[in-house]
C-alpha cells in the first residue's frame, strides 16, 4: 500500500512541488526508513550512460538533518540502474530542487523510465556536525590502523599488506 498516513510522533518537513503534477515522496509500507522519489521526466539510459534527472521537489530540512538519496534495489537487481553518487546527500540549508544522478551499469540494455517512475528513495536522517581538533597522537584502538581487507578479503582476494 502506498500513501501511508504519518506516524505519530513523524518530522515534519515542509515541501515545495516544484512540479505540481508529481506526488509527494511517500513510504510504501510503515516503518520504511526511505520515501520514494519520482521521475519528473521521461529519461532513456543507454548502456552505461548517466543522467541528472528531476525530482520535481524541494525540501526544507531541520538543522541537524540530512537527506540522502538512495539507489532503489529492485531497480538495481532488475536493470542494473544505480546512483552515481549513492548516497546523494541533501544538506539542511539545500532549498533547491531535489536531482537524482542515475546511472544503467548494464553492459547490453538500455533502460527507459517515464515521468512517475520511482527512481531513488530519500532517507532522512539526524546528522552531527564535528569539530576537527587536530593531535600530534590519536588514541589507541584494537583495529589500529588496519583496514582494506585486513580481516580476509573473499575467497579468491588476498588480503593486501597494510602500511
Ligand atoms: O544526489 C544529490 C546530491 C545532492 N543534491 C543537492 C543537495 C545538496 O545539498 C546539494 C549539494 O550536494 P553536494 O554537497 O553533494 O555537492 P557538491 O558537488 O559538493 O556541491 P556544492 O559545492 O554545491 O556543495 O546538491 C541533490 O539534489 N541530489
Amino acid at each position: 500500500m502506498i500513501g501511508q498516513s504519518p506516524a505519530p510522533g513523524a518530522l515534519e518537513i515542509p515541501i515545495r512541488r516544484i512540479d505540481p503534477d508529481v506526488p509527494l515522496p511517500s513510504y510504501a509500507h510503515p516503518g520504511d526508513a526511505g520515501a520514494d522519489l519520482v521521475t519528473a521526466e521521461d529519461v532513456e539510459l543507454a548502456p552505461g550512460q548517466r543522467a541528472t534527472v528531476c525530482t520535481g521537489i524541494a525540501i526544507a530540512l531541520p538543522q541537524g538533518y540530512a537527506a540522502f538519496v538512495q539507489p532503489r534495489s529492485g531497480l538495481a537487481a532488475r536493470h542494473g540502474v544505480t546512483l552515481v553518487n549513492a548516497p546523494g546527500t541533501v544538506d539542511a540549508g539545500y532549498r533547491g530542487e531535489i536531482k537524482v544522478t542515475l546511472l544503467n551499469t548494464d553492459t547490453t540494455t538500455a533502460v527507459r523510465l517515464a515521468r512517475g517512475d520511482r527512481i531513488a528513495q530519500l532517507v532522512i536522517q539526524r546528522v552531527e556536525q564535528a569539530v576537527f581538533r587536530e593531535a600530534d597522537t590519536l588514541p589507541d584502538s584494537e583495529r589500529g590502523a588496519a583496514g582494506f581487507g585486513s580481516t580476509g578479503g573473499h575467497t579468491q582476494g588476498a588480503a593486501p599488506t597494510g602500511r
